[in-house]
């Protein structure tokens, strides 16, 4: 049995009133109602609860279509066949009740307040009780959690990594010093409940900062990282790496990213934001030779050991902002037969992207998280020369708004197919997005980068101190008395963060 199918079977989708689906209107709001997360109010997290799977896909199909459908046919979004416990990585802010109890979940919609969370429908769920075990441990050991405000105390985060297809489990303890105290005693107890766990480590974060992870890591049991299999590789995972967060669907994501690039084991490739070496060493079995570019140092020597682990030697591994890089190589007069592109949210940059346009490679091969940076990107490389062949949407992320996308972009002969692309292209309705990114996109990238909830009322407050347009709707005070809550500094840092992000500031 292949690994996905392993998966498939493993996590196999047991809702059974599913079936019940359109056979009539109250029937069908009664699954919704049976399946909303309890917690999904003041958690805030997942945009489609109580929405059906088809529902979700259909909505975002909808969204690529609106956004990307100006630059060609946006194929049929792909599905996951079971939706629920796909993210490997689970993590969970520590806290305290005025009451002294202990609370692990993450902050309630525009508060400071920890929801405690007993389950997750999207979160892998041994890693789930993994966090619960943890939890349960920290009186006994007498390890207290620590105060954001008052910067007392010791843990302030806990990050579950698992490989779905090793079984391997990471266990990343954020704390606030260096210092766990009956360290290995604590080690022996939460491995005894779950002896899966082969790695655990400490990482410091001593600042005030809204950032999970601070930037140093001690490993004190294990190897330090684990192993995960992908596409017929392994591919080693340190705790500040990027790893695709739903393995199955990465298998897909990355299926199809080499079909459109249709490697013939002739071409000179570049994978860049490359991560862990992922697409560029499952490229490098079908193509002559691959660059890779990160900027990430831990990525780059997971994605040197990756390539070892899988004897692939036609790969180089370069650590540099992958701008920089590509400029160089077009000063240099480099060629490449194909770019595959995997930037973070924010997209790409004119440095990167003009100097595609300089080397001219036959194909580009554009994965993206975010199909609003993705639109600019391609309405950049368009108007340079390249047509859009194929757009294909992958649900990583169901019951979140997210979606991810893969587009192949190939050199076009300037004729009347491309200018009616690029009228079309005007045509399109970008106001929504005119700010650089909606406000739940900001609420998720705060939420994942720094575990607050913010509110719209909170990020118009801020979107106007950096002088961006702020819509209607948004709350604006009526009068110049009215008493409205102001953002605190903390939620203005990571909301700033957000922006500078998005390329709002
Ligand atoms: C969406 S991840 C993709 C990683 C990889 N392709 C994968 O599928 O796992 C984006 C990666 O880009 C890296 N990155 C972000 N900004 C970068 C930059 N300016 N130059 C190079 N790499 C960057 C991040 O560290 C991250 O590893």
């Amino acid at each position: 049995m292949d690994a996905k199918k392993k998966l498939s079977e493993k996590y196999k989708w047991n809702d059974d009133k599913r079936e019940d689906k359109g056979k009539d209107t109250k029937k069908k709001n009664d699954v919704k109602k049976s399946n909303v997360c309890p917690y999904a109010k003041k958690c805030g997290s997942c945009h489609f609860q109580g929405v059906s799977y088809e529902e979700q896909l259909a909505k975002k199909q909808k969204e690529l279509k609106q956004l990307l459908g100006g630059f060609g046919k946006v194929s049929k979004i792909i599905g996951m066949e079971n939706p629920y416990h796909y993210r490997n990585k689970v993590h969970a802010v520590f806290g305290r009740l005025r009451n002294g109890t202990i609370v692990s979940g993450v902050y309630q919609a525009g508060t400071h307040k920890i929801v405690d969370i007993e389950s997750c429908q999207i979160e892998d769920e041994i890693s789930s009780k993994i966090i619960r075990d943890i939890h349960g441990l920290l009186r006994s050991f007498k390890i207290k959690t620590y105060d954001e405000d008052t910067g007392y105390g010791l843990l302030r985060h806990v990050l579950i990594r698992r490989g779905f297809t090793s079984g391997q489990v990471m266990v990343v303890l954020v704390l606030g010093s260096p210092i766990l105290p009956s360290k290995n005693n604590f080690i022996k107890a939460i491995r005894k409940l779950h002896p899966e766990i082969t790695t655990v480590v400490i990482n410091v974060n001593d600042k005030k900062t809204s950032m999970v992870l601070g930037e140093r890591n001690i490993t004190v049991y294990g190897k330090g990282y684990i192993e995960d299999e992908l596409c017929g590789c392994t591919f080693r995972i340190s705790p500040s790496s990027f790893y695709q967060v739903n393995p199955v669907q990465t298998e897909i994501l990355y299926q199809t990213a080499m079909q459109f690039a249709g490697l013939s084991g002739k071409e000179r490739v570049v994978d860049a934001y490359s991560g862990i070496g992922t697409i560029g060493i499952v490229a490098a079995k079908a193509a002559k030779e691959v660059i890779c570019v990160e900027q990430n140092k831990d990525a780059v020597r997971d994605a040197v050991t990756n390539a070892k682990r899988n004897e692939v030697r036609n790969i180089s591994f370069y650590q540099k902002d992958a701008g920089e890089f590509l400029v160089e190589m077009a000063e240099q007069n480099e060629k490449a037969d194909v770019v595959f592109m995997d930037p973070p949210r924010n997209g790409s940059d004119e440095a990167f992207l003009s100097s595609v346009v300089t080397m001219t490679p036959d194909k580009v091969v554009y994965v993206s998280c975010n199909p609003v940076t993705l639109a600019r990107d391609l309405k950049y490389l368009v108007k340079r020369g390249y047509e859009v062949r194929k757009i294909q949407g992958v649900d990583m992320f169901p019951f979140t708004e997210h979606v991810e996308t893969v587009v192949l972009l190939s050199k076009g002969e300037v004729d009347s197919k491309k200018i009616r692309v690029e009228f079309s292209l005007e045509d399109m309705d970008m106001s929504e997005f005119q700010d650089g990114a909606t406000y739940t996109q900001i609420k998720d990238y705060v939420l994942e980068h720094s575990g607050l909830k913010v509110s719209n009322l909170y990020i118009s407050q801020i979107k106007r101190k950096c002088g961006i347009g702020v819509g209607k709707n948004y709350n604006l005070p009526k009068s110049e008395d009215s008493r409205q809550p102001q953002c605190p500094p903390e939620k203005e840092k990571a909301i700033r963060e957000a922006f500078k992000y998005f390329g709002m500031i």
